[in-house]
């Protein structure tokens, strides 16, 4: 039988902070568990307030911190066993990551271009040069851009918008099966918010890629989630299909979101007669 493409089984991770005697624990993320089949692309979201575990979530699916406890597999393999440099960017090649700010992801002082270019030659083996820029251009048509609008510019002659997209773009050189996205879009203006995110829809139904949504923006998980769990202090509170958690919440925190989504709701009816941008809700 084909492994999925994720197991998340029972993580937990604590820090823990000062010295003998006065030390302090923090358990960020508690007994957590959640599978993504590797036949069925999709939006998974992870939704909860600050401080709730998302971002240590993210950071041990990227394999960039270890659980506490628990394991997570990627396609059956053990995250744990993922040592090597050369295993290492074969994992990087499959699973890619999304962050909040696009400008800190970016050098001010290099060209976006630069970025793509080495992500091609990091993870994929082009022959030629004419090679590369074709996989690069291939890349930033997936997100609605091209090598000619990009070539030779920097950071801050693109919107926070558009710098976004290249940063998926970035992401995409390598075909990963899935991105994990931090808020992606809490930085971005309003109005080209909407684009980031129907692009997460596009690159799941086009390009078969599962998408890990991780956000405190209840507006933009309820139009976007195949499925969702919602975290509280470290623990899953709830979970499933994002229509039947948002149908019947059972959890108070759950209860509030809901009502948040509803009076989003409203404002979209409301925007759908002025042709405005929907708003968005936070969770607080
Ligand atoms: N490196 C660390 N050392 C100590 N505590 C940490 C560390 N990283 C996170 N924490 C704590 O773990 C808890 C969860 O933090 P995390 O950043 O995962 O939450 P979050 O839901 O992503 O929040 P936000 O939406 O504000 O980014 C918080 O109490 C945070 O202070």
């Amino acid at each position: 039988m084909r492994p999925n493409l994720l197991d998340v089984e029972h993580v937990n991770k604590t820090f823990t902070r000062g010295g003998f005697v006065s030390r302090r624990a923090t358990h960020a993320v508690s007994d957590v568990s959640f599978s993504l089949a590797a036949d069925k692309p999709e939006v998974f979201t992870i939704i909860g307030e600050s401080g709730s575990g998302k971002t240590t979530l993210a950071g041990m699916i990227l394999n960039s911190l270890a659980p506490t406890s628990g394991q997570i597999r990627f396609r059956g393999e053990n995250l744990r066993n993922i040592r090597s440099r050369r295993a290492r960017i074969d994992f990087m090649s499959h699973v890619q990551a999304i962050f909040q700010n696009p400008f800190d992801a970016f050098n001010p002082l290099k060209r976006v271009d630069r970025y793509l270019f080495s992500a091609a030659n990091r993870f994929m083996e082009c022959r030629t040069f004419d090679e590369t820029a074709d996989r690069v251009d291939e890349s930033l048509h997936k997100v609605g851009l091209s090598l000619a609008e990009v070539r030779g510019r920097y950071p801050h002659e693109m919107s926070g918008g558009q710098l976004q997209r290249v940063a998926i773009a970035r992401a995409l050189v390598s075909s990963p099966s899935l991105i994990v996205a931090d808020e992606p879009v809490s930085m971005i203006d309003a109005s080209l918010r909407m684009t980031v995110i129907n692009l997460f829809k596009k690159l799941r139904d086009e390009f078969g890629v599962s998408i890990i949504y991780i956000t405190h923006d209840l507006a933009t998980a309820y139009y976007i989630s195949d499925r969702l769990i919602i975290m509280q202090k470290g623990k899953v509170v709830e979970g499933g299909d994002a229509r039947t958690v948002l149908a019947a919440p059972q959890h108070p925190y759950s209860i509030k979101l809901r009502q948040a989504v509803l009076s989003v709701d409203d404002a979209w009816r409301d925007d759908s007669v002025t042709g405005g941008i929907p708003a968005t809700a936070t969770a607080t």
